[in-house]
């Protein structure tokens, strides 16, 4: 046998040796032969019979948790809603409960070594950079003009239009998409990518964008990483597609760093990208760190502001008390609060949060656990478990909120006076806590705030009958999305 042909069966044994050993550690972590109620009820499906969505059933079991903590054996992911455990993983021992390379591996064609996607010294680097930007008074207030200029001058004129529209109906939950992709790629890159503009088709990078998240996402609900992974190596399906998509997004990140490269002094631009690359060369590394803000400001604002129309169409009493807050505050003729009328509004501040507690945008979320450990309330770790937070059912425990967990009360965020008052991250982990807390978490809250103020005042939206009692369903992927969109009934206010 000649020795290129030895070289080549040596290979394909290692290869095929190297496989089966991966799969059979999978297979071991996972216990797929496992006989309890919810692994049945997990892998029969069986659950879809009496809810809605995953996270319903999830939320249903947690309940029933004494401890507020399950294992689901086949998917070898212990999932807690107790505030204490939740510290300890995200604060106490931090350092045992990374990222971890399994969700770096499905994200890593997308995000690269962005902020989003690293643990260790990287992920250090970029924290302390973005915080140090992030906190930065002209930053903040660069944000808000993007801000209000984009609701003054494309969200309100598109509202206004198609009002004038008798039954005219709109898919806000597609408005606030490609409101929020304008705006972070604004405030990221310095660059207005116009989606907003619903006669034009959404844009290319807008498009490509959207499918590189979804495909991401899809890798995360496979039921084996080895599926993708070979769909990947043999560059087919979903995979080829994922790869065409990330690759139109390289193009334009590169594009974008070559042309202010260009133009040169970074220091007189606002946006972010002309930020970092006052300190990084590396134009790679600027891409990854600048696709990992868009993924975290884009869908998770826009899901937040479809939920919270969603809950306000359900609850006139609480848009009318936002309205008459605001007519305190607000001159009769303005359109758009100012940042500082913004902070004086305590009950729009309390019902946003409130609806964040009931329809976070990032529903659960995971790491993986480094050494073995136990939690708080006795649930023993293995090494290499994946260990999840369930913001959704969080916000849904009585034993953290009380006997009605389940209503939408922004009274429970005022204390006397009506004035504001936080809770816990550690019991309200919407936008992570501990060291790892959002970022944008400031920023998301004015814009949120902004927008839905502006829209409150000046149109009624109502649920068309065929939508109305209908309970969300939600959209498997990393943000929470509801399946249909959010069709309203767009009217001027005056007009009623
Ligand atoms: C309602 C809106 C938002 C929600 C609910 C939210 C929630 C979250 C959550 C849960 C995480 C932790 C994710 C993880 O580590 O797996 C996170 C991280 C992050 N968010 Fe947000 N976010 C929002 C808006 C934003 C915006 C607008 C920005 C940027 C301008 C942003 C920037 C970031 C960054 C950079 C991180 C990574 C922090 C780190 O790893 O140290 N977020 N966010």
């Amino acid at each position: 046998m000649n020795s290129n042909l030895f070289a080549f069966f040596f290979f394909v044994l290692v290869t095929l040796a190297l496989s089966l050993i991966t799969l059979l550690k999978f297979f071991l972590k996972l216990k797929p032969w496992c006989n309890c109620d919810t692994c049945k009820s997990y892998v029969s499906s069986s659950w879809t019979s009496k809810f809605t969505n995953l996270c319903d059933w999830y939320t249903h079991l947690l309940q029933h948790s004494s401890t507020g903590t399950i294992h689901v054996h086949v998917l070898g992911n212990i999932i807690t809603t107790n505030p204490e455990n939740v510290e300890y993983i995200l604060k106490t021992r931090f350092e045992n409960y990374p990222k971890g390379k399994p969700f770096q591996t499905i994200l890593g064609d997308l995000l690269g070594r962005g902020i989003f996607n690293v643990d260790g010294h990287q992920w250090k680097f970029q924290r302390k950079m973005a915080s140090l930007e992030l906190k930065n008074s002209s930053i903040k207030s660069y944000a808000f003009e993007i801000v209000s200029s984009e609701v003054k001058g494309r969200l309100i004129p598109l509202l206004s239009s198609v009002s004038s529209n008798k039954n005219q109906i709109l898919d806000l939950q597609d408005v606030f998409r490609r409101f929020s992709f304008d705006n972070i790629c604004k405030f990221s890159f310095g660059f207005d990518p116009g989606c907003l503009n619903l006669s034009l088709p959404i844009s290319e990078f807008a498009l490509a964008f959207d499918l590189a998240s979804r495909f991401s996402a899809e890798r995360a609900i496979s039921a084996s990483p080895l599926i993708w992974k070979f769909k990947r190596f043999f560059n087919i399906g979903s995979e080829r597609k994922l790869k065409e998509a990330i690759k139109l997004i390289d193009l334009l990140a590169e594009e974008v760093i070559k042309h202010k490269r260009n133009e040169g002094s970074f220091s007189t631009h606002h946006d972010l990208l002309s930020r970092f690359m006052a300190s990084i060369v590396d134009d790679k590394y600027l891409r990854d760190i600048i696709i990992s803000f868009l993924l975290a400001g884009r869908d998770t604002v826009a899901s937040g502001l479809t939920s919270f129309f969603w809950l306000l169409a359900n609850h006139p009493e609480v848009k009318k008390s936002i309205i008459q807050e605001s007519d305190k505050i607000m001159d009769q003729s303005q359109e758009i609060a100012t940042y500082d009328q913004l902070k004086q509004m305590h009950y729009l501040q309390a019902s946003v949060y409130e609806s964040l507690r009931l329809y976070p945008p990032v529903q659960f979320d995971s790491k993986f656990c480094s050494q073995d450990d136990v939690l708080p309330d006795g649930t023993l770790i293995k090494k290499g478990t994946r260990v999840t937070y369930h913001p959704y059912a969080m916000g849904r425990m009585k034993s953290i909120w009380g006997e009605d967990a389940g209503e939408f009360k922004p009274e429970r965020w005022l204390e006397e006076g009506g004035i504001f008052k936080p809770q816990s991250p550690f019991k309200y982990p919407v936008f992570q806590a501990g060291l790892r807390v959002c970022l944008g978490k400031e920023m998301a809250l004015v814009e949120m705030k902004c927008v839905a103020l502006s829209i409150i005042r000046q149109f009624d939206l109502k649920l068309p009958e065929n939508s109305l009692n209908q309970y969300p369903k939600f959209m498997p992927g990393l943000t929470a999305a509801i399946r249909g969109g959010l069709p309203l009934l767009v009217k001027e206010r005056r007009l009623f």
